[in-house]
């Protein structure tokens, strides 16, 4: 039996399970209500700044208890369950690692919190896995963003954990970076491990995983395939400010087509919702031409992301 066997757990795969979590600071809710499970592979964690990613991170770590709900994972509570850190490894966000040691020090400090037998050969395999070994040798404060990213999931590895959770681990990273996180991620999610990784940007979530869990203001908002989702938020609303040389004729003409939905003409021109983006920025120029009117500007109102998560919540 090798050092990383004997840490492994008893299963081959590992199921977290949340069941009806919250967590309130004081009058703030945090985590409201949410659900879900996660097996092997890849899932993202998708939601705008303050949504909550991070609570619900550290409750799945057991790190923080939920005011409401339980956190299982193969059935057995995260929260007070020293255990549960053998087959669980979390990459917080923010979190200092002591610039004057190697990677491998770090690494190899680690292994030996967690007494792996062989905590030598463990840091090495960690290393290696995040291909840091070219660089093991020289302080962490020597380092770019991206490898000392690198250097805390190989801590979090370390002890060759069934689930590995990671919040925003693309932060800060370059594109090269990125694209060694992500392969990184898949190998993981491939090998049968069960990965979250949370991002408040829609495209790195969509090129990581496929299933995605979308958190809005405490809330699970939506979850499922990416593609699911990604059709939820194309197929909303859009809303257009839109000015030209005549804003009233423009309204007549544009209320008589069936992709708008809505014309409201104001001071500073038109506000129009309509179904289809591409449809409508398609026809508008059309439209204005066949009555001689000129547009002078073309805004979309609402491609905040903040925007389309809240419709997502709405729908
Ligand atoms: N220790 C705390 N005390 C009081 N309020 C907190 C605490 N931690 C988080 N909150 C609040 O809980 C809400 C959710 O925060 P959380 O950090 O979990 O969100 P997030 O989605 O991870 O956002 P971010 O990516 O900005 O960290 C926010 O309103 C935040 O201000």
């Amino acid at each position: 039996m090798t050092a990383l066997d004997s840490a492994a757990p008893t299963t081959t795969t590992s199921t977290l399970d949340l069941a009806g979590v919250s967590r309130w600071y004081g009058n703030v809710v945090a985590v409201n209500d949410v659900s879900m499970t996660l097996g092997p592979g890849v899932t993202g964690l998708l939601g705008p700044n303050g949504a909550g990613k991070t609570t619900l991170l550290h409750m799945m770590a057991g790190f923080l208890a939920p005011s409401r709900g339980q956190v299982t994972l193969d059935g057995r509570p995260t929260w007070r369950n020293p255990d549960v850190y053998r087959w669980l490894g979390l990459v917080s966000e923010r979190e200092a690692v002591h610039t004057f040691l190697t990677a491998y020090e770090f690494v190899l400090a680690t292994a030996k919190l967690h007494k792996l037998p062989d905590p030598q050969a463990a840091a090495r395999r960690a290393v290696a896995l995040v291909e840091l070994e070219g660089a093991q040798d020289r302080r962490i404060g020597t380092y770019s963003k991206g490898m000392r990213q690198r250097a805390r999931v190989a801590a979090a590895l370390v002890h060759d954990p069934q689930v590995l959770l990671l919040d925003e681990p693309f932060n800060g990273m370059d594109p090269r970076q990125r694209l060694h996180m992500m392969e990184l991620l898949h190998s993981l999610g491939d090998a049968g491990r069960t990965i979250l990784f949370s991002s408040h940007i829609l495209e790195e979530v969509e090129q990581v995983s496929g299933t995605v869990q979308v958190m809005v203001a405490g809330r699970l908002a939506a979850s499922g395939d990416f593609r699911t989702i990604r059709r939820l938020m194309t197929n909303r609303p859009h809303v257009f400010a839109v000015r030209s040389t005549d804003d009233r004729a423009l309204a007549v003409a544009l209320m008589a087509e069936p992709s708008v939905t809505g014309v409201e003409l104001g001071r500073d021109g038109l506000t129009v919702r309509a179904g289809d983006y591409g449809a409508f920025t398609r026809m508008l120029p059309k439209v204005a031409l066949a009555r001689g009117v000129r547009v002078r500007q073309l805004v979309p109102e609402d491609e905040s992301l903040e925007s389309v998560f809240s419709y997502l919540v709405e729908a």
